[in-house]
């Protein structure tokens, strides 16, 4: 029989996957847990360590391939940390985010009776946003420029990465080079890419600001990038400098940068360098107008907006409802917002709110329905104040399914039922998911 010990090599057969996608295989009362291996799957893999009771192994060789198998076409799958799904096919992915929210909702008795289809998109060059690792090291008087390994904060090169689009800018083998002829070589930290509707945004975070020749370099560097990308018909660039944790950040290039945008429902919306964004554009606007269809919004009703961030629901809500109300914590974006409606002379009020505190909707008016969209720790402090007030539609969009479900058993128990639900592949080549759910007020406990 297998048994674990640290450094030991074994081989599993792995019956099961956790909710982060590792495989999952138990000898008598041991449990293995596997990153990259696949249910149906006999593996070598050796103990790296215990924690919590189970087992954490690294796969070291697939001796019998699931029919789900395909190669990771990314060299950095695994110690990059991030698409640690694509040794899977791209329809298996999107199953086992479907079966992980199915088993959530299970757990806290909440039922579905039918699912919507998966909203999907392009699986690779898909994503926004991203923030690159950037040290110097002065041994080998080298820059590294990548993502952490993992959870830790080791920096491994990476040359692209295929969840970005395709930009000169976006190679960061080109990039080593170039902050190595920095007087500053050793001062910048991060470089945060923001690729938006209209260009994408390179934002560097360095300790210090930077001297004249060191901008110069920089700049000259971007221009021609930049030529290359235009002629390849690809977005123009954007270089900005933040050189104080938090401070603002300064553009250096172009003179006079257009706001960012990207387009919902058919309208720009602005982005600044700080906001929340969906990171996946195609599936964004696919699930705004899911969201719109769902909870079919009339003219004359009042909808509340909660965590409603730059206004990616609340804006279109606000094109088919009179009184729409955006209720978000940040208050830049609470601002930038409530501009942005009133430039398009659109019924919004926006108003900036901690929505962790219970009382916070005390004192309004109650709607006829209410779009949510907390980030990854749901929205519990909201949720009694929901359900007493026995609105009759609530869509709630999630990116976590333990807290979605956690929070539905509370609407549940109080009368709600859920009437349609489906999840939207947001993120692929990860075991994140995003999923969206209509509840109606019945009339009735169900509890
Ligand atoms: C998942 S994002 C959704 C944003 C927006 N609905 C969208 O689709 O772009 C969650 C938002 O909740 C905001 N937020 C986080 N904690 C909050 C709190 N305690 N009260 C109000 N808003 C909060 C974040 O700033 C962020 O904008």
């Amino acid at each position: 029989m297998n048994q674990g010990s640290n450094g030991k090599t074994l081989t599993l057969t792995i019956d099961n996957m956790t909710s982060d996608g590792q495989g999952v295989a138990r000898s008598g009362r041991d449990v293995y847990f596997v990153p990259g291996a696949i249910p149906g799957e006999q593996v070598e893999a050796r103990i790296e360590k215990r924690s919590k009771k189970i087992w954490h192994s690294r796969l070291l060789k697939v001796i019998t391939p699931s029919e789900y198998r395909v190669p990771a076409p990314c060299p950095h799958y695994l110690r990059c940390g991030g698409c640690d799904m694509q040794h899977m096919t791209y329809e298996r992915q999107v199953e086992f985010k479907q079966d992980r929210v199915a088993r959530e909702f299970a757990r806290q008795g909440v039922a579905v009776s039918d699912w919507a289809l998966p909203i999907v998109a392009e699986p690779w060059g898909y994503r926004r946003k991203a923030r690159l690792g950037v040290r110097y090291s002065k041994e080998q008087n080298t820059n590294f420029v990548g993502f952490r390994e993992g959870a830790s904060h080791h920096i491994s090169n990476v040359d692209r990465c295929a969840v970005l689009p395709d930009h000169p800018a976006l190679e960061w083998q080109d990039w080593r080079p170039l902050l190595n002829s920095l007087d500053a070589r050793a001062l910048v930290t991060q470089i945060e890419v923001i690729a938006a509707d209209n260009a994408i945004a390179l934002v560097l975070r360095a300790l210090k600001p930077l001297q004249d020749g060191d901008r110069n370099k920089l700049v000259s560097q971007l221009k021609g990038w930049q030529k290359q990308g235009e002629e390849a018909g690809l977005l123009p660039l954007q270089l900005w400098l933040r050189s104080e944790k938090d401070g603002e950040a300064e553009c250096l290039w172009p003179a006079q940068p257009d706001t960012l945008h990207h387009f919902v429902d058919g309208m720009p919306l602005n982005l600044a360098l700080t906001d929340f964004v969906q990171v996946n554009g195609d599936v964004n606007r696919a699930m705004v107008a899911q969201a719109l269809e769902w909870l079919a919004p009339t003219e004359d009703e009042r909808i509340w907006d909660l965590f409603a961030g730059h206004g990616n629901f609340s804006m279109p809500l606000a094109r088919r409802s009179k009184h729409v109300v955006a209720l978000e914590v940040q208050n830049s974006m609470v601002t930038s917002l409530a501009a942005q409606a009133e430039q398009l002379a659109l019924p919004l009020q926006a108003v900036c709110a901690d929505l962790s505190d219970e009382g916070r909707l005390a004192h309004l008016e109650s709607p006829n329905a209410i779009l949510l969209d907390p980030p990854r720790a749901g929205a519990a402090e909201v949720m009694q104040d929901i359900a007493r007030r026995r609105i009759p539609r609530v869509l709630y969009v999630s990116c976590d399914a333990a807290t979605l479900a956690r929070d539905l058993n509370v609407l549940s128990q109080q009368g709600y039922a859920v009437t349609k639900a489906g999840i939207m592949d947001m993120f692929p080549q990860t075991h994140h998911v995003e999923t969206m759910v209509l509840l109606e007020y019945q009339g009735k406990s169900h509890g």
